[in-house]
């Protein structure tokens, strides 16, 4: 049996800012998850989001693949991505939809046709809109938990323009038999800051703390409604210099059908993501060279996807 792990509730609305900081400093360290509420994100809104996931996710796959995933925006169908590289799965059993940054300027989003989903966009914009605003404000608290100004990144010009990313996701429940071992998700760490996870509790969701030891030993990590699951990704470890951990992680099918949305917060593309002065000393030097965000997530797509 898999223990479940116990993660800190971080409440994005309490007025001791510092408090949630040094709890968010101390999840960070250990264990790079935990949970997010009062975020301002209404259920209802969270609700509508799954119930117009589940419509395009039901729709013919001929359908679906008139929006197949271009620069980095729409579908991706079952089994198109394999997380880990070490793994001889076929690929996850999952499929995704992903909507990245709403500016008109670059216009690259592709929405399923309003004829057939007339809510569909308007659901996912202000849920975009609105998780962001989350983001951010939690950014600003995660500057606090590295003891910088809480508004240092806005002011370093690393969140002008994020390269925000919402991705829809579908695990269907029944798999048919195999022989082979199949993962949801299966195991890795997110590429950029941070993300925001939200899920219709369906279990499944699980957490490798110790990534470097073996036998991998995992985790569940348990569904609280309402709440986000926050994890951070490599490029904030990298920034930190591994002082906050990105934390390996996987989705076991549950044998139900699970529906979850992640949103993936990253800086611009032009920002240059280089340690932190609060994160290195003359003891701890910096361990990796300043790179540019957009180039850094390129060359994770590029391995994950092969584009
Ligand atoms: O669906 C989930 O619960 C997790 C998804 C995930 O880890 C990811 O998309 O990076
Ligand atoms: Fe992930």
């Amino acid at each position: 049996m898999t223990a479940a792990l116990n993660l800190p509730i971080i409440d994005l609305s309490s007025p001791d800012s510092l408090s949630s900081a040094t709890s968010i400093r101390q999840a960070c360290i250990e264990c790079g998850f935990f949970y997010l509420v009062n975020h301002g994100v209404e259920e209802e809104l969270l609700g509508h989001v799954f119930e117009e996931s589940s419509k395009l996710f039901s729709l013919p796959l001929e359908d679906k693949l008139k929006l197949a995933r271009k620069q980095h925006r729409g579908y991706t169908p079952l089994f198109s991505e394999n997380l880990d590289p070490t793994s001889t799965s076929k690929g996850d059993s999952k499929e995704s939809f992903y909507i990245g940054p709403l500016d008109t300027r670059s216009n690259l989003n592709q929405w399923p046709s309003e004829d057939i989903l007339p809510s569909w966009r308007p659901t996912m914009e202000s849920y975009y809109r609105k998780v962001l605003s989350a983001g951010k404000r939690l950014i600003s608290l995660i500057a606090l938990a590295l003891n910088l100004d809480e508004e240092f990144f806005e002011k370093v010009g690393a969140l002008n323009k994020p390269t925000a990313v919402l991705r829809l996701l579908h695990y269907p429940g029944q798999l048919g038999s195999t022989d082979e071992e199949i993962y949801g998700a299966s195991a890795h760490s997110d590429y950029g800051m941070v993300t925001l996870l939200a899920s219709n509790g369906v279990p499944g969701l699980q957490v490798c703390r110790e990534k470097s030891k073996q036998p991998r030993i995992w985790e569940d990590v348990l569904h609280i409604d309402g709440a986000f699951i926050v994890n951070i990704g490599d490029m904030l470890e990298r920034w930190t210099n591994c002082l906050f951990r990105s934390t390996l992680h996987r989705v076991m099918p549950a044998g139900q059908e699970r529906y979850s949305v992640a949103f993936f917060l990253d800086p611009n593309e032009d920002f240059v993501v280089e340690c932190l002065k609060s994160c290195c000393s003359e003891a701890s030097p910096p361990r990796f060279p300043p790179i540019r965000s957009g180039d850094y997530l390129k060359e994770r797509f590029r391995l994950t996807y092969g584009s």
